[in-house]
């Protein structure tokens, strides 16, 4: 979905994340991102928003492969990434019940049989269960040869992930305070195999002045630096191994708002300059408003909304969209004043008739509704 003429640089496609917890009756399974789909263009900030626990961060970890994905796919510069097996296994099941159903019914037709029939009929029911028995077993074959494939395609991409980034949302917690901010820098380089110590200094002092940081600034530790040096720490720890594409989870919400502004600028900065793509975080719309290119809202495991960010603000159409853009602060002091939170309650839809998928409304415009709701959409937007 999107800008269907280009090649997305990273396309997500029905990706799962399911966390089990507990065994028998006490088995518990969180959907954290339950069959979410989206494509990224080259170049462009697209923002995924949504409030704590709607599953943005485990959507952003099953990209970068920090969890194997429940079932889904992931194609980074159309090259398969991340994949899970969910609907291969429960293929195998399936195939597994239906042999098992089969065979049982052919057994009991030839208990029921008359004696003299039983001779006749044993013969063919042999054959039959024998037929069953290669369907079922050629099925599972199917599935697990599929499994296998996406996992060699998976190994022959691996070197590609160097091209993916992250960058997170607590400076403090993801950088090592026992080594110094060099070391921490040139962590990426050391893993590519690349050891010779003057190549490490120039990028290093490179990717340093990248980010507004000063070659001296490399031998201290991470305590000495502020929040806001810090994170440009994080920052240049991703870009030294020139990514393609960064995921940035929330790296402004733990920075004083007076920071906020240039780690902002900063990003925007590398999308201009370098060409740099980025996946931004955050669980308020008034963060990525000015600096997303196109918007999708999150709302428990799904995609609830995915538009232009202009076309967001302007067309909200689903309702939890309108109660994330009814918590946006505005300057203008008179409308704060009457300003009104809107409430979201998901018991609102009626689903159990018609359930919702996510559909084109508009170009590019897309939206989590049923047919009905369409529908009253539809009349909203004329
Ligand atoms: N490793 C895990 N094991 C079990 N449950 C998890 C795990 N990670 C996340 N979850 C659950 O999955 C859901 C989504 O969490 P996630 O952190 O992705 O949301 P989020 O939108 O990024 O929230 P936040 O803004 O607070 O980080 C939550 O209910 C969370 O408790």
């Amino acid at each position: 979905m999107g800008r269907k003429d280009e090649t997305p640089v990273l396309s997500v496609k029905n990706l799962k994340q399911h966390f089990t917890s507990g065994i028998g009756k006490n088995k518990l399974v969180v959907k954290a991102v339950d069959g979410v789909s989206f494509d990224i263009y080259k170049g462009e900030v697209f923002g995924l928003v949504g409030e704590s626990g709607c599953g943005k961060t485990t959507t952003g970890r099953s990209i970068i492969k920090l969890y194997e994905p429940t079932d889904g796919e992931v194609y980074f510069l159309g090259n398969l990434i991340s994949a899970g097996y969910k609907e291969n296994k429960e293929a195998i099941k399936r195939a597994k019940q239906i042999a098992k159903d089969k065979i049982k019914t052919l057994k009991a037709e030839l208990t029921e049989a008359s004696d003299a029939d039983k001779e006749t009929l044993k013969i063919k029911t042999d054959e039959l269960i024998k037929e069953v028995k290669a369907e079922r077993d050629a099925a599972i074959e199917k599935e697990k040869a599929e499994i296998e494939r996406k996992k060699k395609e998976l190994d022959a991409n691996y070197e590609l992930m160097k091209k993916m980034q992250m960058i997170f949302q607590d400076p403090i917690a993801s950088l090592n305070p026992r080594m110094t901010v060099k070391e921490i820098i040139a962590e990426g380089l050391r893993i590519s195999g690349i050891k010779d110590p003057r190549v490490i200094n120039d990028e290093v002092n490179k990717v340093l002045e990248t980010v507004g940081l000063l070659p001296e600034h490399a031998s201290r530790y991470p305590h000495e630096f502020s929040g806001g040096q810090r994170q440009r720490i994080g920052i240049a720890r991703a870009l030294i191994v020139n990514p393609e594409f960064i995921i940035a989870d929330e790296p402004i919400s733990a920075l004083d708002v007076s920071i906020q502004a240039q780690v902002i600028n900063l990003l925007n900065d590398l999308r201009e300059r370098l060409g740099i793509t980025i996946m931004f975080i955050a669980h308020d719309l008034s963060v990525i408003k000015y600096f997303s290119d196109r918007i999708g809202v999150m709302y428990y495991g799904n995609l609830v909304e995915l538009a232009d960010a202009d076309e967001l603000f302007l067309n909200p159409l689903h309702p939890y969209t309108k109660s994330l853009l009814s918590a946006v602060p505005q300057p203008d002091p008179r409308y704060e004043k009457t300003r009104k939170r809107i409430v979201y309650d998901p018991r609102m839809h009626d689903y159990v008739q018609s359930p919702p998928k996510l559909q084109e409304i508009k170009k590019d415009h897309w939206v989590l509704a049923n047919d009905e709701e369409i529908a009253e959409y539809k009349k909203v937007l004329k």
